[in-house]
């Protein structure tokens, strides 16, 4: 069961973005990359699905509309880090995780557990040292990867990321995918928009690729990345190949 989508379609200032978004359950314990174009609909989808915007259709969890559940149930279920994550904040990293952890009414610890807990997970993300920096003073790989604390402070069953590499040098991507597929296994789903092919073969479970307001491939991504898929999806000539580990990599040779 986990997270369904029935239909999901949404107009935005007038245009169809999502045509009808169906997939099959995103299982627990299942890291899924959302991929596609730019401009294709993928931040939409993943706003829809945290109930940020209003669509069309259903977005269920364990078969309960999420649209149907209270601000507090919402948001024990699902972590959701934006793409844009600017902040004129006046808190500091440590108070930003607390107000994270304390949104829409709450959590049941103390604070002493509650700031407890913010510090260990600044401490599993390598910035432990950043507890008592300005979230305003911070560069963009800190604030991205802060960010992720914060989707991460109710240790919710339901992880949505909106590009939560895209500002990381190579080193942090890889702790920071390394985590996330480390938590699905622990029994989470975990849904990111990633732009980077290699890297989503690397490291998902599933890869859902979004193509003209619609799901154009779903499935593990060994199956699924083919040059056919990325010429007619992306408009390029590709090339996808193992590397002498193994590994898949996705090579663009050119325009299609
Ligand atoms: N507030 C808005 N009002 C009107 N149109 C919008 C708005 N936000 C996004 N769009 C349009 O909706 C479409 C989907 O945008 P979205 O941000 O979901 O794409 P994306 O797949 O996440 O793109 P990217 O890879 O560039 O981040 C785009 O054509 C975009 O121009």
């Amino acid at each position: 069961m986990s997270l369904e989508l029935r239909e999901v379609s949404l107009r935005l200032a007038g245009r169809e973005v999502l045509s009808g978004i169906s997939a099959a359950p995103f299982a627990r314990g299942e890291f899924t990359v959302l991929a596609g174009p730019n401009g294709v609909g993928k931040s939409t989808l993943l706003r829809a699905i945290a109930q940020f915007l209003p669509y069309r259709g259903e977005v269920l969890f364990d078969g309960e509309p999420l649209s149907g559940m209270s601000p507090a149930r919402r948001a024990d279920l699902a972590g959701f880090m934006p793409q844009n994550l600017q902040s004129r904040s006046d808190l500091s990293v440590l108070e930003g995780l607390l107000v994270a952890m304390n949104a829409a009414g709450g959590t049941r610890e103390g604070q002493g557990a509650q700031i407890r807990r913010a510090e260990a997970l600044l401490a599993q993300f390598g910035i432990a040292a950043l507890a008592g920096r300005g979230l305003a003073r911070l560069s963009g790989g800190q604030r991205q990867t802060v960010g992720l604390a914060q989707a991460l402070a109710r240790d919710p069953t339901l992880l949505l990321l909106d590009e939560p590499t895209a500002a990381l040098d190579l080193a942090m991507q890889y702790r920071i995918l390394a985590e996330l597929a480390a938590i699905a296994r622990r029994d989470r789903v975990v849904i990111a928009v990633l732009h980077d092919l290699t890297q989503a073969a690397r490291w998902a479970d599933r890869l859902v690729v979004l193509h003209r307001g619609r799901v154009a491939a779903d499935g593990p991504p060994e199956q699924i990345l083919t040059p056919e898929l990325l010429a007619e999806v992306y408009r390029v000539r590709a090339r996808v190949e193992r590397d002498g580990a193994g590994q898949l990599f996705v090579a663009v040779d050119g325009p299609a």
